[in-house]
């Protein structure tokens, strides 16, 4: 029997390794990590991430080919592949401050690889990494390797939380490099035989290491790209009375470019997208194209750009202050049907609005009241001035409550924010919500989710991203 073993049991280890398992009876995949109540979560009832599908998955192997344990050594001695999926943020000091990905974790998995290893082994970077990082890997692992032979192989993953089942069910592609030697064709063809027991062959893309490195991060920059670009958009559309939804649809029915990923927002958020371009324009800089690394450095300007315009428009509306009046944020997270916070934009319109002194009362149907406060007061890497840290003052949480549900919110509020798509918020009776609260009453939609012309049918002063805009807002122009 093949055994995998993956180190890292995060958003992608975890979910990547219950689907490898699921559709590969015939092997035995054991997924690690040093965190005891991550394992502890994977083993119960109560999975350590939200994720539509996975619950199903995992009781469907757990315990039979699929196992989560803390024994990372072991299970890795063990292994014919072994599968690296830990976190590579960005470097918040040092070399590369704000931009580089920060691969300590990276490499302290690869150098407890070379220690325990006894037997060949393929080892798999599944973690987003810079070009050029199998070139280190390999340095680590030959160097300790006593006589045992390792193979690098890079394969990305390109799920998207909230639809990770799905994705790792019915992927695009899935992408595999290795190195052109024999023992790399043999390591690569190993790999691709995995996948093979689901995916289409013709799927399997094959290509070098350096290639199957850049195209994830090349891959998320253009995805980025493309909502920073329909943001840049939108505000035109703000400025001219033209629509952003039907700008995105004219433009997205050329086949050319096509409709996904064509959606306004308040700005993209996620671990990976901010995170990922940051580290492309690092790579651009070190290998001397400047030019090249402000071309992306501006997809993350206009996200910056994009969040700040909705607090500017938010506080503009309502008589340029919200100073003691309460707002209800809707939606915390940074997409709808996941629990992850990691660079919401929710983070960035909240600290905006305490900043103004508001009061805010918040609800996300997924995410916890410990979560939403370690965000906000966290302190917040500015990657463009890579010395300052941006706290939010203690006090400003005393101006914080998080409540059970999207009425208690709205209750007595003077503005409702809607940050995330959750698809509850477009079932909301918003007759009640209006009639209780503070008048003239706003809305604020930054996902474009509800109906614009209802909710101005029931009276509130509606704001949505790239919107025509009411005469109310034409009246209080917002300063970007
Ligand atoms: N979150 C996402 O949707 C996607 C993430 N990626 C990439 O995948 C990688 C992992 O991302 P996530 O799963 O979101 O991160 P995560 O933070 O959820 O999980 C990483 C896990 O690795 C563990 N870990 C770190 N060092 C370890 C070590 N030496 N030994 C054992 N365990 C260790 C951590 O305890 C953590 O549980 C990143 O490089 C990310 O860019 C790629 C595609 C999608
Ligand atoms: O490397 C990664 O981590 C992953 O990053 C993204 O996945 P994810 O961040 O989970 O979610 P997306 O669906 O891409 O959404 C990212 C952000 O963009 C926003 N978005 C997305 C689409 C759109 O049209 N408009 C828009 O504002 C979302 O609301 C969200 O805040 C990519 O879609 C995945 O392919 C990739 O594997």
């Amino acid at each position: 029997m093949v055994k995998i073993c993956c180190i890292g049991a995060g958003y992608v280890g975890g979910p990547t390794m219950a689907v490898i398992a699921f559709k590969c009876p015939n092997i035995e995949v054991v997924v690690v990590d040093i965190s005891v109540p991550r394992i502890d979560a994977w083993n119960s009832d109560h999975l350590p991430i939200y994720e539509p599908g996975l619950d199903d998955v995992v009781k469907k192997c757990r315990g039979k080919n699929l196992f989560f344990s803390t024994d990372v050594e072991k299970h890795v001695c063990e292994a014919d592949i072994v599968f690296v999926s830990v976190n590579t943020p960005t470097k918040t000091q040092g070399l590369g401050a704000g931009k580089a990905a920060d691969l300590t974790y990276w490499e302290s998995a690869a150098r407890m690889i070379a220690d325990v290893s006894k037997s060949d082994k393929i080892v798999v970077e599944k973690s987003t990494v810079p070009v050029k990082t199998a070139e280190a890997i390999e340095k680590i692992l030959m160097h300790n390797s006593k006589g045992i032979n390792f193979q690098i192989l890079s394969n990305p993953e390109f799920l998207a939380e909230g639809t990770a089942i799905e994705d790792l069910f019915k992927p695009d592609r899935v992408l595999i490099g290795g190195r052109e030697t024999p023992e790399g064709a043999k390591a690569v063809e190993a790999l691709k035989n995995v996948y093979a027991h689901w995916v289409p062959v013709e799927q399997i893309i094959c290509t070098n290491l350096w290639s199957a490195e850049l195209s994830k991060l090349a891959a998320n920059a253009f995805l980025a790209q493309r909502i920073s670009s329909v943001n840049a958009m939108s505000a035109l559309c703000e400025a001219t009375g033209a629509d952003v939804t039907q700008v995105s649809y004219a433009v997205g029915k050329d086949t050319r470019i096509g409709p996904k990923f064509l959606n306004a927002s308040v700005g993209f958020g996620g671990s990976c997208f901010q995170k990922d371009i940051l580290n492309l324009v690092y790579i651009c800089e070190c290998n001397g194209l400047p030019e090249v690394a402000n071309y992306w450095k501006q997809v993350i300007k206009i996200n910056d750009y994009q969040k700040n315009r909705f607090v500017n428009r938010v506080v503009s509306s309502m008589f340029n202050t919200v100073s003691g009046k309460k707002i209800a944020v809707l939606g915390f997270a940074f997409k709808k049907d996941t629990g992850d916070t990691r660079e919401t934009p929710a983070i960035d319109v909240c600290k905006g609005l305490l900043g103004d002194k508001a009061k805010i009362d918040i609800y996300d149907p997924q995410v916890s009241k410990d979560q939403i406060q370690r965000d906000l007061t966290m302190k917040k890497f500015d990657w463009d001035h890579p010395m300052h840290l941006q706290p939010s003052s203690p006090t400003s949480m005393n101006k914080v409550n998080v409540v059970l549900d999207a009425y208690e919110a709205a209750k007595d509020a003077h503005g409702i924010c809607i940050l995330t798509e959750w698809d509850e918020f477009k079932a909301l009776d918003y007759k009640k919500i209006y009639g209780n609260m503070q008048k003239p009453a706003f809305l604020f939609d930054g996902r474009n989710v509800i109906d614009a012309d209802k909710m101005r049918e029931i009276g509130f002063i509606v704001y949505a991203i790239g919107k025509p805009l009411d005469q109310w807002l034409k009246d209080m122009p917002a300063v970007a």
